[in-house]
């Protein structure tokens, strides 16, 4: 069933059944995306919100490590890293599966989300911090075109095929946040002729109601790329 069209029908939660997600409303990627899994599900949950310039003794207990949001909090044990969390819920929660069944499947699922997220990240934000300079950006570029070459080999509407997986929730930060700070900057770093399955996927993906019930508002997300990255 397509995610874009499908009727969310929330899946067995036991009534008693804890689970709250210690986030940051503003604009983070990384909640969105466990905003986006527990959406998927279907999942009744409780958003706390943190100020993350005065953490609460919550999240610095629950996650001493990083001390970051998101963390999922399910009957008293604490998940941290968006990743994790997200596979944690598709284990937890039936339903719409969020992870492929077939092992060398949930291999490349796992492979590819993490090279998205530890160097494409890194790579996509350092060019747009840099306003675009020509070495930042074909840097970029070049991990870009292992991503174009995946969409196209694989000939889907997602990563995930005919409907959204891991990668392409850990991919999104592309089709809404990078989008946003391109406008908020007037570069573009993803270019579309360059790229053009990149191109059809963000809109593919920022098109599924599952993920548009989630997004922050776009026009948050350029005033906050304004402001973090804008020129005096
Ligand atoms: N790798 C982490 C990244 C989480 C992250 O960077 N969270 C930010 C909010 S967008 C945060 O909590 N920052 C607070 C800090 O760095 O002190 C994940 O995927 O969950």
């Amino acid at each position: 069933m397509n995610p874009a069209t499908q009727e969310l029908k929330p899946v067995y939660q036991e009534m008693a059944e804890e689970v709250k997600l210690y986030g940051y409303v503003e604009v983070s990627p990384f909640v969105t995306r466990v905003k986006i899994a527990l959406n998927l599900k279907g999942i009744n949950y409780e958003f706390i919100q943190e100020d993350l310039d005065n953490k609460s003794p919550d999240l610095l207990k629950y996650n001493p490590v990083y001390k970051k949001v998101p963390v999922l909090l399910h009957n008293g044990n604490p998940i941290s890293e968006s990743l994790v969390i997200i596979e944690y819920i598709d284990e937890v929660w039936k339903g719409v599966p969020i992870m492929p069944n077939d092992a060398y499947e949930k291999a490349q699922a796992r492979f590819w989300s993490t090279f998205i997220a530890d160097k494409c990240h890194p790579a996509l934000f350092k060019a747009i911090g840099s306003h675009g300079e020509e070495q930042a950006v074909a840097e970029a570029h070049e991990l870009l075109q292992f991503l174009e070459n995946e969409l196209n080999v694989k000939g889907t509407k997602f990563f995930g095929g005919d409907n959204i997986n891991l990668v392409d929730i850990c991919a999104g930060y592309i089709a809404h946040w990078v989008v946003a700070a391109e406008e908020a900057l007037g570069i573009e770093v993803v270019t579309k002729d360059k790229f053009p399955k990149i191109a059809e996927w963000c809109g593919n993906y920022i098109n599924c109601q599952v993920v548009k019930d989630c997004l922050p508002p776009r026009e948050r997300v350029v005033a906050y790329y304004k402001g973090r990255f804008g020129k005096a």
